[in-house]
Parts: C-alpha cells; sequence; structure tokens
C-alpha cells in the first residue's frame, strides 16, 4: 500500500470528486459517515459523555461540523467549538449552515478556551493536510490548553499542529497529542515515525471509497507492507491483493530450489546468537544450512540444530576462517560475531569473493562501521540489517527521523544494497530508494536475539531461488513480525523471547503463501 504525501492527498480528493462525478461535500459526508461509525463502534452514547468537536476554518472543520451533526442525530451529546478566521471553506460554510441549531457553540479565543474536564471526549477537528503554518495565537492556545488538559482525544485525518509529510518547522508550535488518529483511505508517512508517537496515539484508517486509480498511478517513495486478509490490523486496511506472498512449494520441488545457505555466527558467550539465527533459517524453509561456528559452538549448534551442517572453526573462541564458498546459494554474517581482527577479515574475505547473495548483521556490521572502507566492496543486492544504532555507525547521525530516511535512501542508492532498518515499524530500503515499511510486530519483539532470528529468515529466503532482493527481504520482516504477533498471543509482550519467535515462523509464513 502507498503512502502519499499531502499534496497527493489533495489530488487524490479532487480526482476523486471528478471521477466519482460527486461534489466535496458529498465527499466530506462520506468522510464524516466514516468518523462517525468508527466513532459509534468505540464509545456508546454513555461512554462518550458530552463530546465537544474543535474545528478549524478549512474543511477538517468541516468534517468534524459534519460529525457533530451525525452524533447528535444519533443520540450522542455534542457542542462545539469553533476557531475563528477569515475566510472559511465552502464545505465548511455548508455543514455549518446544516447544523441542528440546538447544538451549543462557543466561539474560540484565547481569553475563553472551552472547559475540557479530565476524561472528556474532544474531537480535534482544527487541521488536517491543509496547515500551512505552524500554529499559532488562538489555536495554539487552545492546543495548549487541550494537551494539559487529560482529554481522551479523536483526531481528525492528522493530530492538529502535525505535518503528514514533513518535520515541524517550528518544534516550539504546539501539535495535539491524540489518543487516536482517523486518516481517511490512506495511513500517512508521518503516523510511522517514532517522534510522532507521542501526537499520533493509535492510528486507524477509514475507506471513504478515494480513487483507486489516482492511487495506483501515484509516485511515491513511501509504502507499507501489510499481511493479506485481516490478521492483525484495521479491517480497512487489510490487504484484500497481498502486498507481497510467498509462492506455493511446487509437488515436486527439489531442495535446491530453496538452496544451500552458508550462516557464520557465534563467539565464546554469543553461540546462543547462531542458535536463534540457524533455528529461523531452518524455519524460513531453507532447503539446507551449513553453520560456520568458533570451536566452543560445535557440540552445542550439533545438539541443538540437528537439521544443520556445521563447519567448526580453528580458533575457540571467534571465527578465523572464511570456508570454501562453492556449495552455497546465500551467505549470512555477524551473529554474535564479536569484532576480532580475524573475524574482520574474515569478513572482508567474503565482500571480495562472494558471488552469491549476502545478509550482513550486528557484528559484522559495527565492523562495517569502524572500517567503512569496506563498504565499497559490498557486493549489488546485499541485504543489512541494522538497527538505529548499527545504522548511525554506518553514516551519520541523523537530526530527526525524516533525516533518517534521506540517510537511508542515500545509503542504499549509493551503495546498490537492501538495509532492513530495524525498529517499530521497520522499514526495508531497495536500491532504487523506495522505502516498504513493515505494518506487523509488537513491543515484545524488542528482546534479545529478536534480530538474530530476523537474519536467520533473511537468509532463508535469500536462499530460495524463486525471489529476488526485495521480495526476500520484505517477506521476512512481514512474517518475523507477524511471529512476534502470534507468539505474544500466548507469552504476553513481556515474556516473549526470541526462541519464541523462531517457533512461530513457520504459521507466520504459512499466511503469505499464495
Ligand atoms: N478535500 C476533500 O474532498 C476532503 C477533505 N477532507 C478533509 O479536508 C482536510 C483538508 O482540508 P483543507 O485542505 O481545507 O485543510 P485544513 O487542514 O482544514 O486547513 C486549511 C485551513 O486552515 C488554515 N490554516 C492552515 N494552517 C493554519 C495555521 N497554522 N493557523 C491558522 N490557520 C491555518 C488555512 O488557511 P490558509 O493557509 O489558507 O491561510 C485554511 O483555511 C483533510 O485533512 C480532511 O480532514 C475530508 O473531508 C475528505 C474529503
Ligand atoms: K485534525
Amino acid at each position: 500500500m502507498k503512502l502519499l504525501s499531502a499534496a497527493q492527498i489533495r489530488a487524490l480528493d479532487q480526482a476523486t470528486i471528478r471521477e466519482q462525478r460527486t461534489t466535496s461535500t458529498a465527499l466530506m459526508e462520506r468522510a464524516a459517515i466514516a468518523l462517525a461509525g468508527w466513532l459509534y463502534q468505540h464509545y456508546t452514547p454513555a461512554e462518550a459523555g458530552e463530546i465537544l468537536l474543535l474545528c478549524g476554518p478549512g474543511n477538517n472543520g468541516g468534517d468534524g461540523l459534519a460529525l457533530a451533526r451525525l452524533l447528535y442525530l444519533a443520540g450522542y451529546a455534542v457542542r462545539l467549538g469553533l476557531l475563528p478566521a477569515a475566510k472559511y471553506s465552502d464545505d465548511y460554510e455548508y455543514n455549518h449552515h446544516v447544523l441542528p441549531k440546538v447544538i451549543a457553540i462557543q466561539e474560540l479565543s484565547a481569553e475563553k478556551l472551552p472547559d475540557i474536564q479530565p476524561g472528556t471526549l474532544v474531537v480535534d477537528a482544527l487541521f488536517g493536510t491543509g496547515l500551512s503554518r505552524p500554529l499559532d495565537g488562538v489555536a495554539a492556545a487552545v492546543v495548549r490548553h487541550l494537551n494539559g488538559s487529560h482529554a481522551r482525544v479523536v483526531a481528525i485525518d492528522l493530530p492538529s499542529g502535525l505535518l503528514a509529510d514533513a518535520p515541524q518547522p517550528d518544534p516550539q508550535a504546539p501539535v495535539v497529542r491524540a489518543s487516536h488518529t482517523i486518516s481517511f483511505g490512506l495511513p500517512k508517512l508521518a503516523f510511522l515515525l517514532p517522534q510522532n508517537a507521542d501526537y499520533v496515539g493509535e492510528w486507524h484508517v477509514v475507506d471513504i471509497g478515494l480513487s483507486p486509480d489516482f492511487i495506483a498511478q501515484a509516485d511515491t517513495p513511501w509504502h507499507l507492507t501489510r499481511l493479506p486478509g485481516t490478521g492483525g490490523f484495521d479491517a480497512a486496511l487489510a490487504a484484500r491483493q497481498p502486498d507481497v506472498a510467498l509462492p506455493r512449494r511446487g509437488k515436486f520441488a527439489y531442495k535446491n530450489t530453496f538452496g544451500h545457505a552458508l550462516l557464520l555466527a557465534g563467539s565464546r558467550g554469543k553461540v546462543g546468537a547462531a542458535v536463534l539465527a540457524s533455528g529461523a533459517c531452518l524455519r524460513g524453509g531453507v532447503g539446507l544450512l551449513t553453520v560456520a561456528v568458533p570451536g566452543c559452538g560445535y557440540d552445542i549448534i550439533q545438539t541443538t540444530r540437528p537439521e544443520a551442517m556445521c563447519l567448526p572453526d580453528t580458533q575457540a573462541d571467534f571465527i578465523s576462517e572464511l570456508p570454501d564458498l562453492k556449495p552455497y546459494q546465500a551467505v549470512g554474517i555477524g551473529p554474535g560475531l564479536g569484532q576480532e581482527e580475524a573475524s574482520r577479515a574474515v569478513l572482508e574475505k567474503l565482500l571480495r569473493e562472494a558471488k552469491v547473495p549476502l545478509v550482513i548483521d550486528a557484528d559484522a556490521l559495527n565492523l562495517l562501521g569502524e572500517h567503512r572502507e569496506l563498504l565499497a566492496l559490498l557486493p549489488e543486492n546485499t541485504v543489512l540489517t541494522p538497527h538505529i544504532g548499527e545504522f548511525t555507525r554506518l553514516t551519520e547521525k541523523a537530526r530527526d527521523d525524516y533525516h533518517r530516511l534521506d540517510l537511508l535512501r542515500d545509503f542504499v542508492q549509493k551503495h546498490k544494497c537492501i538495509v532492513i532498518l530495524k525498529g517499530a515499524y521497520t522499514a526495508v530500503a531497495a536500491p532504487d530508494g523506495q522505502v516498504y515499511f513493515n505494518s506487523t510486530g509488537n513491543p515484545g519483539m524488542g528482546t534479545g536475539g529478536s534480530g538474530d532470528v530476523l537474519t536467520g529468515l533473511v537468509l532463508a529466503l535469500r536462499a530460495d531461488q524463486r525471489l529476488d532482493t526485495v521480495l526476500a527481504a520484505r517477506l521476512a520482516v512481514l512474517a518475523h513480525g507477524h511471529a512476534g504477533d502470534l507468539a505474544a498471543r500466548e507469552t504476553g509482550e513481556a515474556g516473549l523471547v526470541a526462541s519464541d519467535l523462531v517457533q512461530h515462523i513457520g504459521p507466520a509464513l504459512a499466511v503469505l503463501v499464495q
């Protein structure tokens, strides 16, 4: 699914009106009906209490006015706080005109702020995608008052003051802190960035029938990868056509189709990383797996992973030798590797000699960060799986999340590689600069070894001869997160450990088979 800029969303609204021979007033009514439907589902009139709708002068405010009318008609108690302005949008004017006269209206001013008690349900319809400057004056006073009130806040389309697709020009200007944000048709890039989490709260998408043709043709580097069906996501967001699919295994498929992977992992005290990554690789469907470990890891791998072959290094504590690469269709390096000079030399030799896809993680990334000259050796289509700290070591400290996305796109385009930047909405960045955010996973996955599991899974899918690199990376990230969601249903988020992820990779991948 694509994520569009504010300018594209405005064009999408216009295209929808044109193509469907409707009017902007009718489209606003659809938006209001969808919002009302969401509110009916989440709050009965008794749970909602008297709802305060704060409306700005544009179409976001128009949505708020139309919603107030529908809520009133459905038996909810509502009152309005309207921002004074020199000019109002036509659909605002229309919806103001058709308001039932019994609804109480307060004109907002800095001197006379609305009564908001802790727990009051407030709908933020001040500004949406038309925000053209940081909030000041009455609008800023109202938002500060709202943020200080401990109200329950549902934001329409965007929390007011937040831009859909760019950093805030004035960090001092206030932004509404919503509990829920309800977006029309598509989520917004801003929702996926950690710096906005406190403003956006939980976000939801309601379908208002915006032009599918316009969306299909829109050009954007930003995408969200969803699970097929309804699993774990908003119904309106669930992919009818899956965003990515794992091809079914043919009846006569041979294990060569699924490849022979080599994993270089582990050092004294960190052989567990090799165990986790190799387990994930096996559960990820690899044809054959060989694990190269330091001598101290030999018995461990042979015991815990009887399905894998094991190559013990002559060094007991760390990896110092690169095996002959001929038998393998993909090579992964990094989990628990340590940062010994001998291991760095193995990494360098691998980068120079490998003719097959590589997956680079953890300590191997730290070695690349410390020896950046090695980046020039990265074979095309190598997959790197850094978390934010590791990515910073490879590039520079980002000013904010948007700057980090710029750094990410520059990096993959320069090095012709794929970066899986791990986080709440893990981003898969492709060499052409396209970025695919992930929609699965939960905070329980922020636990030791979770990254090792992802590396093993990416390695398995890179060894699969049927998949291209970007598809393999997107599938691995989606299945990894879904495995975490399945596991958390049994363990809870706090009780989730990386081994649980390995156990759930099979069912998580099965959902993606088409
Ligand atoms: N189009 C459609 O069919 C549909 C659209 N929909 C809804 O429309 C929303 C977009 O509406 P919109 O374009 O009217 O923009 P909106 O966010 O209401 O604000 C613009 C107004 O605010 C003003 N203003 C801006 N910044 C300001 C500031 N800092 N401080 C003070 N004023 C400021 C600005 O003034 P100006 O910049 O012109 O001076 C203008 O008057 C979208 O988010 C969705 O909710 C849905 O109904 C679906 C159908
Ligand atoms: K809003």
